[in-house]
């Protein structure tokens, strides 16, 4: 291993390389000049011809750079400092599947979409897809694709067609395991799971939508459960049903279904066929699943980097959570099942601990269900959403999602503004106080190599703290660098440079990363020389700017400012 100090005049440079090798005996530090950085000229004539110089032709993939372009402008309008930490996710419905009113939540900050495969066709999701790939071509966006199982939880039918349907207290129902063949009859649910007519029992309380509508089970006729409205509300399609007796939640037959049941394979088979960037399993129940799916994927499509995200939303998956999560690539807090089945008062203390183990086993995590629900029928939030979104932000999610708000609701470009400006300024006003929670991070490398990278990504975001730097910029193959400069959570971005498409849409989803596609080589010097210029050329740095620099491939980290 060798250690060595750069210094650059004018410029000033500090470098520390930790070169990883398997067997070293010896540490070496030594002090040396680098060569000036009178090269970038010529790197920015070429940039400025976007790559195709008269008579000499350049694959415009080795001297471009590539960044959303909403990031872009909110780099050069407010500075590195200022850049959204926090990151959205959107889920698609019937409100913004069009291609405009897709590229308005791209405008307005989406990350990621999200597909829930609880509603619509593999046709219309797949419209969707080519929609967001579409604006990510065009547009200049990465936006990352999300698909999200069903499961194979109980849950009602569609409403005959109808939006939603209002329940009112004191009204009975009927919830029935038939299959009607013409039009619904008044007051019936079809249910979607045969046992349900065999499990339920008359004094059972159902509960719509995690509590959203309530009901008392008051009669039992061959497979029409009659059932007395307590709590009124609207019953929207396909909402979640869970049934309680004495207080909890009857789970006995519910924990014998699959998690992944045959028609979620095919949604999964149709996910990969479309090279979806995640793929969320609802109602997760142990790690074994998560394994056999990844292996599953593997297995269908070797070359594909999709990450698989398990859904906190069960008893179970609470039970077993540190195992779930450290089979996975990320977890979301699924507060909208979860809240129906422990009591609703434990779901932020769940919450809590979930974001917690995300971020000490690295994996990021996504806070969803009703951050804004009001939204979805008017559009200001109330107080205490606004309070909710703020706590997830402070507990530093890596992200935040909105459903029905994006996907049905009246107000989708209010309901992400008011996600934006509430993160961004809970984000400035942790920094400002320096609130940020000392939180001890353990060690998840386990070889020696990993365990460097570990060391070298904390050190350097201590050094971005104290020094004050503008960014860190991490170049890395696999992203796995800049998923640990993330978890440090530091006062400045991440510019997390790396050369494929789908890592870096990946990294879309993880706190503080500013993905850029850059081809870049081993060659550290030639890397950030590239970077200035590419960068400098679109006014997104300037002379000056105090940055730290890592790498994966060199295990390095260097101090400088922009020449
Ligand atoms: N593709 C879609 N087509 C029609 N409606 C949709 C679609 N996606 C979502 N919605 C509507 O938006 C609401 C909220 O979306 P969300 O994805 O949170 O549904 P959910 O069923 O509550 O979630 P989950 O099934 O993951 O627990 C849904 O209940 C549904 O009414
Ligand atoms: C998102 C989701 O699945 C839930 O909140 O239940
Ligand atoms: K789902
Ligand atoms: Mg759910």
């Amino acid at each position: 291993m060798s250690l060595h100090l750069f210094t650059t005049t004018p410029l000033t440079r500090y470098t520390t390389y930790t070169q990883s090798h398997t067997h070293f005996q010896s540490s070496k530090l030594s002090f040396h000049r680098t060569l000036p950085h009178n090269s970038l000229n010529s790197q920015l004539s070429i940039s400025e011809t976007n790559g195709a110089r008269p008579g000499l032709p350049l694959p415009h993939d080795l001297t471009s750079i590539d960044v959303d372009a909403v990031t872009e402008t909110e780099l050069k309008e407010n500075g590195f400092r200022s850049t959204r930490r926090t990151k959205l996710v959107c889920t698609i419905g019937p409100a913004t599947c069009g291609f405009e009113q897709l590229e308005a939540l791209a405008v307005g900050g989406m990350n990621v979409a999200r597909i829930n495969m609880c509603h619509g066709t593999r046709e219309w999701h797949q419209i969707v897809i080519e929609r967001v790939r579409r604006l990510n071509r065009e547009k200049g966006y990465a936006v990352a694709i999300m698909m999200d199982t069903e499961g194979s939880e109980i849950h009602m039918g569609d409403l005959g067609g109808a939006s939603s349907v209002k329940a009112e207290d004191g009204e009975v129902w009927t919830f029935s395991v038939r299959a009607f063949d013409s039009t619904l009859p008044e007051h019936t649910i079809i249910v979607n799971y045969d046992g349900f007519a065999e499990d339920v029992k008359v004094g059972d309380e159902l509960l719509v939508d995690g509590g959203m509508v309530r009901f008392e089970v008051i009669e039992k006729i061959g497979p029409d459960v009659k059932c007395r409205c307590t709590d009124p509300g609207l019953l929207l399609p396909r909402a979640n049903l869970t049934f309680w007796r004495n207080g909890s939640l009857v789970r006995e037959r519910n924990a014998m279904l699959p998690t992944i049941s045959s028609k979620d394979w095919l949604d999964i088979d149709f996910g990969i066929g479309e090279g979806v960037d995640f793929i969320a399993i609802s109602f997760v129940k142990s790690a074994e699943v998560i394994k056999h799916l990844k292996s599953y994927i593997a297995a269908r499509s070797p070359d594909s980097d999709i990450s698989v995200i398990a859904k906190i939303e069960s008893i179970d998956s609470l039970k077993n959570l540190e195992e779930i999560i450290q089979a996975s690539d990320g977890a979301m807090v699924a507060r909208g099942d979860l809240g129906a089945q422990i009591p609703l008062e434990q779901v932020p203390a769940a919450q809590q601990r979930i974001v917690q183990v995300c971020r000490q086993m690295n994996k990021p995590v996504i806070v969803a269900s009703q951050l804004l629900e009001s939204m979805i029928e008017y559009p200001t939030p109330t107080r205490a959403e606004v309070a909710d979104v703020s706590e997830a932000v402070r507990q530093r999610a890596d992200a935040l999602m909105l459903s029905g708000e994006s996907a049905m609701g009246q107000f989708p470009d209010k309901a992400l503004t008011v996600l934006r400006s509430v993160s961004l300024r809970i984000e400035r006003w942790w920094r400002e106080q320096k609130r940020y929670e000392a939180m001890a991070l353990s060690s998840v490398g386990t070889s020696f190599s990993e365990k460097i990278s570990e060391e070298i990504c904390n050190s350097a975001a201590k050094m971005a703290n104290g020094l004050e730097v503008d960014a860190i910029f991490v170049y890395t193959k696999t992203g796995h660098m800049a998923s640990l400069l993330s978890r440090c959570r530091p006062d400045c971005p991440i510019f997390a440079f790396t050369t494929t498409p789908s890592v870096r849409r990946r990294l879309n989803l993880q706190w503080g990363l500013i993905p850029f596609r850059l081809s870049f080589s081993d060659d550290m010097e030639t890397n950030l020389n590239k970077t200035f210029a590419l960068l400098k050329a679109r006014n997104l740095i300037k002379s000056g700017d105090l940055v730290i620099a890592v790498s994966d491939m060199l295990q390095s980290i260097q101090v400088m400012n922009v020449p």
